[in-house]
């Protein structure tokens, strides 16, 4: 019989009120379960001594073999420290404990034959070592079950506490010896066999006490590849539960609206990539089946046309729509450019953010709810309560990132049946990552730029280059084009980046005086209504320069700008870069992105940079920068519970990820309610896992 895993780890015998406290407090160990997984970060090799002549300074993970010659208490600030000088044939180091002094005092003999490991620091010009693993030789080399020892993550920073590494290890045999290793399987056969995958017991001891590198290997392949395959499998569920049980509105007719747009209203002719898109989403539509999906495209890949012509079926089967923006100025831009598009089609399209009138409001929550109104455009003062709508039936939310899950199941309760809904999202998001946490969306990708765009040539400029970078505007404006200035405006220091923003402003002017330029400033500071004037200057070609901060970084579109210079690029993350220079080459004209920094960068900032000027693959700069920066920045906090990976590795193990999503869409493919004999472990293990919440407890 297995044991219970759920079993409080206070009753682990050698764990003890303490450290099952600290376990609790400072590892989230809770439970055996918890405590098995507990994957260890490293290992290093046991069978490999250090003499200390021949340690460095802040070696990590070093074992040495001496004797202690002397013991010594050394007052300090609060309380003593106890000191030990350890001795082998080449010299002498020291060992030091700031806590539990008497009784390793007690439990430690003079003159006896230690194996110690730890880090070793420089101090005063000797070596020391920290709340150092210590063994008798003799034992040591009993212990040793295998050359490579686990290393658990903060075991480091808990020693000083009394969780050393050692006691660690010793905590982790104990439950090995009390569940005599009988693990229950939580994969079936069938596809063990087939992916040749080690059994459960053999996987998990091996990664605690890895007894060939080989093992180990195999070991970590298979409890990866079970991590990913559930979460994949509880995704896939998901989406499935809610397709099946989640009815939408059928959109079967595509009519005048759509139709008299296509023919007689388009400006350009769509790109194959908008035409597959629009198709997979007229699928969804004219199912019966709810639509969740996600419309990524890259900058200025041309989703809005996409947006509207989606809403427009709505509106030909006599539903209404709303496209909900993140910022007051998109969605005033929005708002605007669907006006010109839909000039003469007789669609009621109106406006509403925060700084809406309340005459305007009133006239907008009557229309909406005697349906008069066809499409609402705002920002998030859609999610008010007082917006009610007769019939919604498309809600596109442009940006997700800034929204979040939470935000998106408010607009599915504006109508009696949840509305289809599109997710727009500029950023491009690696696919191993879109995978992971959109996986209960379908996705949907624009691939492909409107023909005749031409690259936006980028560059690194250091700032003593001003005068050359201001050469170039004035020769683009001479050309009739305009220019972005973009400075960065981060919290923390806003008050410093408000003055660096005002300085550079006044610099400009004084450049680029009056009458001949015109300069429009935006940043967040400013009254909605100011902004929207500066920004509607600048787009009706009356500024030529426009010195903004962040503020303009998503979706801003104006065709006829061709250079985008950045202040300060180095405090820039990869993504903002991206998009701010999606501000320009909208156009058929050759636009320019110049980063701007000092001469002081660090390594990461010019990984930044030299990716910047290499590629405008949104894909590719998406990569780079999960790998700077790791998933949980990329996805805000919202999402950052796929950290919560035990073993696994988002970026690391693309190839695990792609396999396990693969057989867990098999899986369900053909037994979606894993009624199969063969599924049971499966369907047992998801239940289990979705009882105690223990590896999806990120998904809302
Ligand atoms: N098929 C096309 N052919 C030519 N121009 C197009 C096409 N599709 C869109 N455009 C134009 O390309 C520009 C960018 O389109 P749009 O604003 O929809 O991009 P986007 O995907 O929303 O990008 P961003 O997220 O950067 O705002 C617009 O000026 C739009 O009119």
């Amino acid at each position: 019989m297995s044991i219970n895993l759920q079993t409080p780890i206070d009753y682990l015998k050698g764990v003890g009120p303490n450290r099952a406290d600290l376990l609790r407090k400072e590892l989230g160990i809770h439970t055996y379960q918890d405590l098995l997984n507990l994957f260890p970060n490293r290992y290093i090799d046991r069978t490999q001594y250090y003499k200390i002549n021949q340690l460095q300074r802040n070696n990590a993970d070093v074992q040495v073999i001496g004797k202690i010659i002397k013991f010594e208490e050394i007052a300090q600030k609060r309380g003593k420290r106890l000191v030990a000088t350890f001795q082998d044939e080449t010299g002498t180091m020291e060992l030091v404990w700031f806590r539990g002094q008497k009784w390793i005092r007690e439990s430690l003999k003079l003159n006896t034959t230690y194996v110690i490991f730890g880090k070793a620091n420089w101090f005063n010009g000797k070596f020391n070592m920290p709340h150092p693993d210590i063994e008798l030789q003799k034992e040591h080399e009993q212990n040793l079950r295998s050359a490579m020892q686990a290393i658990y993550p903060s075991t480091e920073k808990l020693s000083n506490k009394g969780i050393t590494n050692r006691v660690m290890t010793k905590i982790m045999q104990q439950l090995f010896l009390e569940s005599k290793r009988k693990f229950a399987e939580t994969l079936p056969d069938n596809l063990r066999a087939e992916l040749k995958l080690i059994s459960k017991p053999e996987a998990i001891f091996n990664v605690h006490f890895p007894k060939t590198p080989e093992l180990l290997s195999k070991a970590q392949f298979r409890l990866k590849f079970e991590e990913l395959f559930y979460i994949q499998l509880q995704l896939i569920l998901k989406n499935l539960i809610h397709k099946s049980k989640i009815k939408g509105f059928p959109f079967p007719v595509v009519g005048d609206y759509f139709n008299s747009f296509f023919k007689d209203h388009l400006p350009f002719e769509l790109t194959n990539a908008q035409k597959r898109v629009l198709k997979e989403i007229r699928h969804d539509l004219g199912s019966n089946a709810q639509m969740n999906r996600l419309l990524q495209g890259d900058v200025g890949s041309g989703k809005t046309i996409v947006a509207l012509m989606s809403m427009l079926i709505a509106l030909d089967n006599g539903f209404q729509a709303c496209l909900m923006a993140p910022t007051a100025i998109l969605s005033a831009q929005h708002y605007n450019g669907l006006l010109e598009l839909c000039n003469d089609l007789e669609i009621s399209i109106k406006l509403l953010t925060g700084s809406s009138s309340t005459s305007e409001r009133k006239i907008i929550h009557e229309e909406l709810e005697n349906g008069k109104l066809q499409i609402l455009i705002g920002t998030h003062a859609l999610l008010e309560d007082k917006v009610k709508f007769k019939n919604l039936g498309l809600a596109i939310i442009d940006e997700q990132h800034r929204f979040g899950v939470a935000q998106r199941s408010k607009l599915w309760k504006k109508n009696t049946s949840p509305p289809h809904i599109l997710v727009m999202t500029a950023t491009p998001i690696p696919r191993t990552l879109a995978m992971s946490v959109y996986g209960d969306l379908d996705i949907s990708i624009i691939d492909e730029l409107p023909a005749g765009r031409k690259a936006i040539k980028t560059v690194h400029r250091y700032d003593a280059n001003r005068l050359k970078v201001f050469k170039f505007i004035r020769d683009e404006i001479a050309k009739g084009r305009q220019i972005y200035i973009v400075y960065p405006l981060i919290q923390e220091s806003e008050k410093m980046d408000y003055k660096d923003l005002m300085d550079g402003y006044a610099s400009i002017e004084r450049d680029f005086p009056k009458p001949k330029y015109q300069i429009s400033i935006v940043h967040g500071k400013m009254k909605p209504a100011d902004k929207d004037f500066e920004m509607q200057r600048f787009i009706k070609g009356e500024t030529q320069i426009m010195v903004a901060t962040t503020v303009i970084e998503v979706g801003v579109n104006v065709p006829n700008a061709s250079v985008m210079i950045i202040e300060s690029a180095e405090r820039f993350g990869l993504a903002q870069l991206h998009q701010l220079r999606g501000r320009v080459g909208r156009g058929s004209e050759q636009s320019y992105c110049i980063l701007m920094t000092g001469h002081k960068l660090s390594n990461d900032s010019k990984t930044r940079l030299e990716t910047m000027t290499k590629t405008s693959d949104g894909f590719e700069i998406a990569e780079v920068d999960l790998r700077l920066r790791g998933p949980g920045d990329i996805m805000g906090t919202q999402q950052s519970g796929i950290l919560n990976l035990k073993i696994a590795d988002i970026v690391k193990d693309n190839d695990i990820l792609q396999l396990a999503r693969f057989h867990a869409k098999q899986v369900l493919s053909k037994d979606p309610s894993l009624a199969a004999i063969e599924n049971q472990v499966i369907l047992n293990t998801y239940r289990e896992m979705s009882k105690y919440r223990n590896i999806w407890n990120y998904i809302s």
